[in-house]
């Protein structure tokens, strides 16, 4: 069989974008977990976190399912929205949209530049709950906001949150990339406290609505940014520290930088989150699932288009001091 797809990024969060709204290709299931994880392979496929399908919706102008490069689905994919809300967004010739995903239909729509001559994306992150119930998270108490987590870390405290995949956010004044993907691999391995596996962001806020992100993703590890991780870490730092709602907050991640807007309304939280949807080259792959061999085509790359997010690349590794490791 033959896929075509898209290779684009959201702050250097890489996706493999299959169209199946003008497409027939009728997976089943299990192909679309074989597609995962044969094509997300960084050695020996395409090379990418996580596979997003654009597919038919009865209920908005399109649907998003992602894979995760191990195979599982998630909930929901921030970064992944953008591109998929572009790709939809040019395709009808509108400028907002509404996609479908798991738990909600989202309103996506094309706005302000977030910086110079790149095409930026706002998405709505929502629904959020802080009950533990709804990540799932097996603790004694109902919610945990600030706290500590024995079994991960003797020295973090953390606060969960579902946006609506589920996430841990810890807040600390250095992010030690070695020390969050230690903590990432044990909650993911932690099936009596996580049954489905978290999220987990390390956070440092380096000012008043400016922060830094750092995420191991579940179903991946770590990545340059996550975008569901990004806006509840936005959400956390606003209730926790700083930041201020209604006003744009600058995440700065290891791929670039996004802005999150915290909205609360009748005790309900939600989150814009506004970024880039950069698309990278086309190509196409010839895939027997029989045997699982496949073949990848030469790739056609859109003119530019990355060279200009580099750029964003560069101005914000230099806006964030010391919290790269
Ligand atoms: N990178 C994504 C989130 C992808 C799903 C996540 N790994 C999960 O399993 O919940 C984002 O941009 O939000």
């Amino acid at each position: 069989m033959k896929v075509e797809f898209i290779k684009c990024h959201g702050s250097g969060n890489d996706f493999i974008m299959i169209d199946e709204m003008n497409e027939s290709y009728d997976f089943s299931e299990s192909e679309r977990k074989e597609l995962s994880i044969l094509l997300c392979d960084r050695h020996k496929g395409v090379g990418s976190d996580g596979i997003l399908f654009v597919m038919p919706s009865e209920k908005a102008e399109a649907r998003m399912r992602m894979f995760n490069s191990d195979g599982t689905e998630a909930e929901m994919c921030g970064n992944g929205l953008r591109c998929v809300a572009r790709y939809v967004i040019e395709n009808l010739g509108k400028s907002e949209v509404a996609i479908e995903t798991e738990k909600a239909v989202l309103a996506s729509s094309k706005v302000a530049e977030i910086y110079p001559g790149i095409d930026t994306f706002s998405v709505a992150i929502e629904p959020v709950s802080f009950e533990v119930a709804s990540l799932p998270m097996s603790v004694s108490s109902e919610q945990l906001i600030d706290e500590s987590i024995p079994e991960l870390s003797d020295k973090r405290t953390f606060t969960a949150l579902s946006v609506p995949n589920p996430h841990i956010i810890s807040i600390m004044d250095e992010v030690e990339q070695d020390e969050l993907l230690k903590v990432g691999k044990k909650a993911n391995h932690l099936p009596e406290v996580f049954p489905n596996g978290v999220n987990v962001s390390f956070v440092k806020v380096i000012e008043k609505n400016k922060i830094f992100v750092q995420t191991y993703e579940r179903g991946v590890g770590l990545t340059n940014a996550c975008g569901t991780a990004m806006s509840a870490s936005s959400l956390v730092s606003t209730i926790l520290g700083p930041n201020e709602v209604d006003t744009p907050i600058v995440v700065i991640n290891k791929g670039g930088l996004v802005n999150c807007v915290v909205e609360k309304s009748e005790e309900r939280y939600s989150i814009q989150l506004r970024g880039n949807g950069t698309y990278v080259y086309q190509s196409a792959v010839d895939i027997n699932f029989e045997n699982k061999e496949f073949h990848v085509y030469e790739k056609d790359f859109f003119n530019k288009e990355n060279e200009r997010y580099q750029e964003l690349e560069t101005y914000a590794q230099s806006q964030v001091g010391g919290g790269l490791s």
